[in-house]
């Protein structure tokens, strides 16, 4: 196990700002597969891969989709990543022609074991922290390693004190 910076900042990530970005991703990576531009599958890391990855399938019309589970953290705290489920190999393959989306790299870890089993893919992510980017072919939006994103799934609208209270 290893305890990680502490994070300083927050970046809180809104459903809307999340399809945006991952639009964005979509446009980005739209006509740079092997076939013609096209690419010929989409593997989502688990869990917060799914997300961005259902929103670039949709984008770039690519219908075969599968996963793969690498477990690391438990909440802010990471250990060795494992590989708890693999892509059908029949169907990925080294990843040539292959998509592989993840919501973010931080440390690079979690990319690193995934890329050992699909050597070929194309790895991308709608967020990268500077450590971890070197591992991705394709990001959109940067922030710092100090910084610990909070995705649309991990948070609820609550009520705001108002700066000037009236009591
Ligand atoms: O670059 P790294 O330091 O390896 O960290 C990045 C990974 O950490 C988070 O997943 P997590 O393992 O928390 O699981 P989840 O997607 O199921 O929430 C995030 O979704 C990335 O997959
Ligand atoms: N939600 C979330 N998971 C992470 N896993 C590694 N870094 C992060 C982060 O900044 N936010
Ligand atoms: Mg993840």
């Amino acid at each position: 196990m290893t305890d990680r910076l502490p994070h300083e900042k927050g970046f809180h990530v809104s459903w809307d700002q999340l399809h945006r970005d991952a639009r964005a991703l979509a446009w980005r990576l739209q006509g740079q597969g092997p076939d013609e531009g096209a690419w010929r599958a989409v593997v989502a890391i688990t869990r917060g891969g799914m997300a961005p990855a259902m929103i670039v399938a949709r984008e770039l019309d690519i219908r075969v989709v599968d996963t793969i589970s690498v477990k690391s953290y438990n909440h802010q705290t990471q250990a060795a990543p494992k590989i708890i489920k693999s892509p059908d190999m029949d169907v990925i393959g080294d990843g040539t022609g292959v998509l592989v989306i993840d919501d973010l790299v931080d440390t690079g870890k979690t990319i690193e074991a995934v890329r050992r089993h699909m050597p070929k893919a194309q790895i991308a992510t709608v967020y990268a922290k500077p450590m971890g980017r070197p591992q991705v072919d394709t990001f959109i939006t940067e922030v710092s390693q100090d910084t610990w994103i909070f995705f649309p799934w991990d948070m609820a609208l609550q009520y705001v004190k108002p700066y000037r209270g009236t009591d």
